[in-house]
């Protein structure tokens, strides 16, 4: 059900996203009238938090049953404490097909009832309370000229970024998430001498409800989309194998590896931003993953000249790895919730040339036998199909993979490629089945289709 306005793009972007969706092979496939249905669905569902939450579960350390019952009883211990119901039940499900998911539904929209006293939060913030977090100080924008700690408050997302920091009311575009406790006054948020930090807002009424998952079983509950849990399987690793993770940070995606591989052989986690290293460090240590080396590196260098390996780090001879993931830094137009973006067109269309940058220095690092998968949590088809078109022409060594698994929609007309090709790829659509999943579906089904926007690509270097 759609609650919130459509996803607020600059006009130029949202042009150019409507020219890829009702591009000239979808609208001879499905029609003008179809073609723009979906493309109206795919700015509402963007707005709209998904209606599951998923958490891969560290089964390197424990059986899933066994994380399955200790989240249960966390939860119930969260919702018990936050709640005068003596009676809270707490729904975790298992998913049919991935061994190391485990799903707990959103419940949202709930019917709410807004207050007079209104704290503003930036768009970042408010997608995150959507997903079930509390407000932390620094997302406060504007907030009552009298608020004390204690004051109960109903929070609004700035959905164009136009809220001056320390504004007492705002009348812009804006949308209600949810009621919540101010946990400081005013004066601490804007008026210290120090940034505030911790929580500023407690959330006690979210207007979609999941659980906080903050300090919950840390080693063995791990937040992650089930696209981005998907791509650790298509990959496939295997213990023993080299294994390269081009863009790494925050981790996620290098532990899920590492936990496939039983933590044996090596997996090479790169990350050009320095300040994103402890991160994948940190969720490394808590999921007591020993086999990741994680360096600070631009991995589009990160091919040595060299055939013989120098020193342990980048640059690599050609030819080093196994596996090679590119989890690429992309436009990130896939994620939900996201009420609104700023980013102008030219920043949208910023990131093909470093994809393939990114995707020369892959293919030249990965064994000739070994696997490459490319993903994005992106929908445009310049970074997807479009790149996996130039990728089969630049690269006749590439062939492309059947995935598994594969539980997402096949890849976007658009790109030039076959049936058998599109067929080969995944691409996560919510606008296909958006309003349409039905709560009667079961969750397994509607966590499959009601994701972020996501794609994937498996290729063989022959
Ligand atoms: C989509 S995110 C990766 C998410 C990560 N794979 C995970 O699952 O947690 C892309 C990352 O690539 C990094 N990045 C961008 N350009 C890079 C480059 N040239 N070399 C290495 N990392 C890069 C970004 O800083 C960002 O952290």
């Amino acid at each position: 059900m759609s609650v919130f306005p459509i996803i607020n793009l600059r006009p130029a972007v949202t042009e150019f996203l409507q020219s890829v969706f009702l591009n000239t092979e979808v609208l001879a496939a499905v029609g003008h009238q179809e073609a723009e249905c979906r493309f109206q669905k795919l700015l509402s569902c963007l707005s709209h938090p998904p209606s599951y939450t998923c958490v891969r579960a560290s089964t390197h350390l424990a059986p899933l049953e066994e994380i399955r019952h200790k989240l249960g009883e966390e939860l119930k211990k969260q919702m018990c404490s936050s709640s005068a119901d003596e009676e809270v039940s707490v729904q975790i499900l298992t998913h049919p097909r991935i061994p190391d998911v485990l799903l707990l539904p959103v419940d949202g929209p709930r019917p709410v009832k807004q207050l007079s006293s209104e704290v503003v939060v930036g768009a970042q913030c408010g997608s995150a309370v959507l997903r079930g977090a509390h407000v932390f100080a620094p997302g406060i924008i504007a907030s009552p000229k009298y608020m004390k700690a204690g004051d109960v408050v109903s929070v609004f997302s700035d959905l164009e970024g136009k809220c001056t920091r320390g504004a007492t009311s705002f009348q812009g575009k804006k949308a209600f998430v949810g009621n919540g406790v101010a946990q400081m006054d005013r004066s601490a948020i804007f008026c210290a001498d120090e940034p505030a930090k911790g929580i500023g807002v407690r959330m006690v009424e979210p207007l979609y409800q999941s659980p906080s998952f903050d300090g919950v079983l840390p080693g063995l509950a791990f937040l992650q989309n089930l696209p981005s849990v998907v791509v650790g399987h298509v990959l496939g690793p295997r213990p023993g194998e080299r294994i390269l993770d081009m863009c790494a940070a925050p981790g996620g995606k290098t532990c899920h590896i590492a936990a496939l591989m039983e933590d044996q052989g090596e997996v090479v986690a790169l990350e050009r931003i320095r300040n994103k290293i402890d991160r994948i460090r940190q969720n490394a240590q808590m999921l007591r993953l020993r086999s990741i080396k994680v360096y600070c590196f631009n991995s589009t260098q990160a091919v040595s000249s060299d055939p013989v390996q120098e020193s342990e780090g980048p640059p690599f001879p050609p030819e080093s790895f196994d596996r090679v993931l590119l989890d690429a830094p992309c436009s990130g137009l896939g994620q939900r919730p996201n009420m609104g973006s700023t980013w102008s067109l030219k920043e949208i269309r910023s990131y093909t040339p470093l994809q393939r940058k990114l995707f020369h220095a892959a293919v030249r690092l990965l064994k000739r036998g070994g696997v490459l998968v490319y993903s994005t949590c992106t929908v445009t088809l310049a970074e997807n199909e479009e790149l996996v078109a130039w990728a089969l022409n630049t690269f006749p060594c590439l062939t492309l993979q059947p995935q598994e698994p594969h539980i997402g929609a096949e890849g976007m007309l658009g790109a030039g490629l076959s049936p058998e090709q599109l067929r080969l790829l995944q691409r996560f659509s919510p606008e296909l089945s958006w309003d349409q999943t039905g709560t009667a579906a079961p969750l397994s089904c509607r966590a499959n289709r009601d994701t972020i926007g996501f794609f994937i690509a498996k290729f063989l270097k022959n």
